[in-house]
């Protein structure tokens, strides 16, 4: 038996039409600051497909290419600037940043109605008092293509592995949002494989190319592989190729339902990020959010 593959590619493909769609109706057009700095390729091509969905789903896209030798105080202040710009209504800073600029300062001055990446205190503690707020766009993802696949997650065991700021801590509250009984495992986890294959939906976030063997999940389970790995290619030479943190092939014959890499989790998390924007665009400017974006 073949795990049904999660295709993430065409569900971010129907959510950014859904965000299209909404973008459409609204009385004026969202914008969506992006602040790269450096030259780290793989930011870059983020960056650029970032900005390329934001055009193609109607919205505006703010982009500030900054060098990695910047300072801190200047990078504030030009995010000082984008909060009181009211033709900007999200701001992404890309993460990680160059050696030598504090992302928590920088991250803590984005303004929390624009904070469409869910990072700041006032996102995080929103998410785990259970208020409204913007919430970060892999984990939203995440549930979306469990939801998807499994339908109402109540009851279910969720095994989230990782736990850092940007998704596996977020990922685990928004689980537990959708009543799964959720377990956190980490680098300090006693005997990972055992707490892996109590999972019903498992959660892999650890960037460990490959690591969770198909012995580790519990047959039928739902695979969610937020990990994306980039490996020297075995075919050619000087090459390379993305992997999850899920050994895929062998996993397949196990579990219930699988997202590749790439196709998964990744394009989801742009799509994301666009339907952020355009809630945080409809509460900053007193808008109803179109309920084509519930999930
Ligand atoms: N699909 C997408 O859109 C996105 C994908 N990613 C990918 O997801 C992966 C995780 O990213 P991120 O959360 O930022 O990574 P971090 O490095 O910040 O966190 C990794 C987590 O995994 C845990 N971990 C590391 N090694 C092991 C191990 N051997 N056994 C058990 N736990 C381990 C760490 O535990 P501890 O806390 O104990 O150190 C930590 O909590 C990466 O591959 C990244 O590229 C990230 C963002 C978006
Ligand atoms: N402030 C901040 N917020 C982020 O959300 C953030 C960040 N910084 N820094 C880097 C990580 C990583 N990330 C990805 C987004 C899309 C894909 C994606 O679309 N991946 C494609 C493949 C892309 C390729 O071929 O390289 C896929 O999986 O199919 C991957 C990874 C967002 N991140
Ligand atoms: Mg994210």
């Amino acid at each position: 038996m073949s795990a049904i593959k999660i295709d993430g590619k065409a569900y971010a493909e129907r959510l950014r039409g859904h965000v299209a769609q909404a973008v459409k109706a609204l009385p004026a057009q969202p914008g969506l600051a992006v602040v790269l700095v450096g030259e780290d390729p793989a930011s870059q091509v983020y960056v650029r497909s970032k900005a390329k969905f934001t055009v193609e789903t109607g919205m505006r896209s703010i982009e500030h290419k900054l060098p990695a030798d910047i300072s801190e105080d200047a990078l504030v202040s030009l995010v000082r600037d984008l909060n009181a710009d009211p033709e900007v209504d999200g701001i992404l800073v890309q993460l990680p940043l160059p050696k030598g600029l504090n992302s928590d300062r920088v991250i803590e001055e984005i303004h929390p109605d624009k904070d469409v990446d869910g990072l700041t205190e006032a996102s995080a503690g929103r998410l785990s008092l259970g208020k409204k707020g913007l919430r970060p766009c892999t984990p939203t993802g995440c549930v979306m293509l469990a939801k998807d696949t499994l339908g109402d997650l109540s009851g279910k065991h969720c095994v989230v592995l990782g736990r850092s700021i940007l998704v596996g801590k977020p990922a685990a509250l928004l689980f537990l949002e959708q009543n799964c009984t959720v377990t956190i495992a980490h680098s300090r986890t006693k005997d990972l494989a055992s707490v892996c294959r109590e999972a019903d939906i498992l959660v892999p976030a650890v960037g460990r190319p490959q690591m969770v063997q198909a012995e580790w999940i519990k047959p039928g389970a739902c695979v969610i592989d937020v990990g994306i790995n980039r490996v020297p290619s075995q075919r050619f030479e000087g090459k390379t190729r993305l992997v999850g943190d899920v050994d895929y092939k062998p996993a397949r014959d196990v579990a219930g339902s699988i997202t590749p890499v790439p196709g998964g989790v990744g394009p989801m998390t742009i799509a994301c990020l666009l339907r952020n924007t355009v809630i945080a665009a409809c509460h900053r400017r007193g808008w109803d959010v179109p309920s084509i974006l519930d999930f």
